[in-house]
C-alpha cells in the first residue's frame, strides 16, 4: 500500500450515494433445515441479499490501490465498502472500521476493513473472516465489496470462500476476480518466478501443493475474470501486445484489457456486477474457442468440444468432472502427464432442451441448468490449468460418455 494509514482513519472518498434500481436482486432462502447462517439479518422469514464482493488481486505494485480509488471516484450509483490487507499490526481493526454517515453525502468514509499482514489464503481465514463478519454487521450501509488482497495472494484458495452458499457466502456472493499486472514487468515475473529469495521462501510456504515453474502471477492470472495490463504507458504498443498475447495463452476467458493509472473504460460489467460465477455466456467461452497454445510454458487454456449430450449421458459427464476435479486423474485406462486445473467452465447442451452451466475453481465444482438453446449447438469446457492440453482429455471423456 502506499499510503500510510497507520495512524489515522483511512478515508476514501465516496462518489455520491445512489442506489442503483437495477441491480441484480442475488437472493437466497434460507433453508429452515441448516442452521440460520450465521451473518444473516435478523428477520429470517425474509430472504437474504447477498451483497456482490470483487476480488482485487495483482503482483506487488501493479496498480491495485490505484484501481480502487479509480472505482471510488468514479459514478457508478453504488455505496462499496473497501477491505484492503497488509496492514502493519498496529491497525485497530474496530476504529477502521469506519461507516458513512447517513445525513452527509460529501467525502464520506467508506466502511473500510484493514487485514492482518502476510498471505489472504491463511489470514482471511482468521482475521479475515473477523473483519467481513464485522463489516457484515454494518449491512444495509454499502451494497458491494471490493477486497485488495496482498501482491502474493493465491486466488484459488480465496474465491471459494464467496463462492459457496456456506459461511461468508451465505450472505456474501463473489462477483468476480480481477487481476491487475503490471505490463513492463509481468513478462519477467512469469518467466523467471518470483522477485527474490524472501518472496520465493514466502512462496514455497503458502503453496507447497504447486510446482516451481508456477509463479504467483501465473495463478493470479489464471484465476481471473479480467485481467488489466497496466501500466501501459511505460512500455511500447508492440511489446504491449506481446504481453497481451502471452497472458490470452495463460487465460482464454478473461477479458483483458491495457490501460495506464488503472483507468479502465468502463466499470459496469467489466469490472462491477460481472457475474462471473452464476452464469456462464457464449461470450465467456469465446475467445478460448481457438484451442489452447505453448506460449506459456506453465499454464494454458484449453477447450473440449462435442456434440449436444443425451439425458442419460449427464451422469457421466458429472463422473468425468468429479474425476478430474477432485482426483486429478483421467477417467478409464489413458494414460497423461499430472495435470492441475484452475479454472473450468462449460455450456453442455442436452438433447431435448436444457442447457448445462459448470463452473469450477480449483476442486470445486457447480453445475447448473441454463436456458433452452438451439438444438445444434455444440458443447464446450473450457479448462485453465497445467497440463489441460493433453489429448488424452478428450478421448477419456468420449469414453466416459459411452456411445453417443
Ligand atoms: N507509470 C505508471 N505508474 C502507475 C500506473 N498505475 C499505478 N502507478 C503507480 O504505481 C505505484 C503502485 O501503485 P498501487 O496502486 O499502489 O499498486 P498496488 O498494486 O496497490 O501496490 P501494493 O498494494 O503495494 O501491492 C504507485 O506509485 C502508482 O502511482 C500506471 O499506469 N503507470
Ligand atoms: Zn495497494
Amino acid at each position: 500500500m502506499d499510503a500510510d494509514l497507520s495512524d489515522e482513519a483511512p478515508v476514501l472518498v465516496a462518489q455520491e450515494e445512489r442506489i442503483n434500481p437495477t441491480a441484480p436482486q442475488q437472493t437466497t432462502s434460507v433453508d429452515e433445515d441448516d442452521e440460520p447462517p450465521a451473518l444473516a439479518t435478523t428477520d429470517e422469514d425474509q430472504p437474504v441479499q447477498k451483497v456482490p464482493i470483487t476480488i482485487v488481486t495483482g503482483y506487488l505494485g501493479a496498480g491495485k490501490t490505484t484501481l480502487l480509488n479509480y472505482i471510488l471516484t468514479e459514478e457508478h450509483g453504488k455505496k462499496i465498502a473497501v477491505i484492503l490487507n497488509e496492514f502493519g499490526d498496529s491497525i485497530d481493526i474496530e476504529k477502521q472500521l469506519t461507516v458513512a454517515d447517513e445525513n452527509s453525502i460529501e467525502a464520506k468514509p467508506i466502511p473500510f476493513v484493514p487485514l492482518a499482514n502476510g498471505c489472504i489464503c491463511c489470514s482471511v481465514k482468521d482475521v479475515g473472516v473477523a473483519a467481513i463478519e464485522n463489516l457484515m454487521e454494518q449491512r444495509g450501509k454499502f451494497d458491494y465489496i471490493l477486497l485488495e488482497t496482498t501482491g502474493l495472494a493465491d486466488p484459488g484458495n480465496i474465491a471459494p470462500l464467496f463462492w459457496l452458499d456456506d459461511g461468508l457466502g451465505s450472505t456474501i456472493f463473489l462477483d468476480g476476480i480481477v487481476t491487475l499486472v503490471d505490463a513492463k514487468n509481468v513478462l519477467k515475473s512469469l518467466d523467471e518466478g518470483y522477485g527474490d529469495k524472501a518472496d520465493e521462501e514466502r512462496y514455497a510456504e503458502d503453496h507447497e501443493h504447486h510446482s516451481p515453474l508456477l509463479t504467483t502471477a501465473h495463478l493470479q492470472i489464471s484465476h481471473a475474470d479480467v485481467v488489466l495490463v497496466n501500466k501501459a504507458d511505460l512500455i511500447n504498443e508492440e511489446d504491449l501486445n506481446k504481453v497481451v498475447e502471452r497472458i490470452r495463452s495463460i487465460n482464454g476467458m478473461a477479458k483483458i484489457q491495457t490501460t495506464t493509472k488503472s483507468q479502465v473504460p468502463k466499470l459496469e460489467g467489466f469490472i462491477l456486477d460481472l457475474q462471473a460465477y452464476n452464469d456462464v455466456t457464449d461470450a465467456d467461452l469465446r475467445f478460448a474457442s481457438k484451442g489452447h497454445s505453448h506460449l506459456d510454458r506453465a499454464i494454458t487454456t484449453s477447450t473440449m468440444k462435442f456434440p449436444a449430450i443425451r439425458h442419460d449421458q449427464i451422469e457421466k459427464l458429472d463422473l468425468f468432472l468429479r474425476t478430474i476435479l477432485w482426483e486429478d486423474e483421467l477417467p478409464g485406462n489413458f494414460s497423461f502427464e499430472p495435470f492441475e486445473i484452475h479454472r473450468l467452465k462449460g455450456r453442455v447442451p442436452v438433447k431435448g432442451g436444457k442447457m448445462l452451466l459448470i463452473q469450477g475453481v480449483r476442486n470445486i465444482y457447480d453445475v447448473n441448468e441454463g436456458k433452452t438453446t438451439e438444438p445444434n449447438d455444440r458443447a464446450k469446457i473450457v479448462l485453465i490449468g497445467k497440463g489441460v492440453g493433453q489429448e488424452a482429455f478428450m478421448e477419456s471423456f468420449l469414453a466416459t460418455l459411452g456411445k453417443t
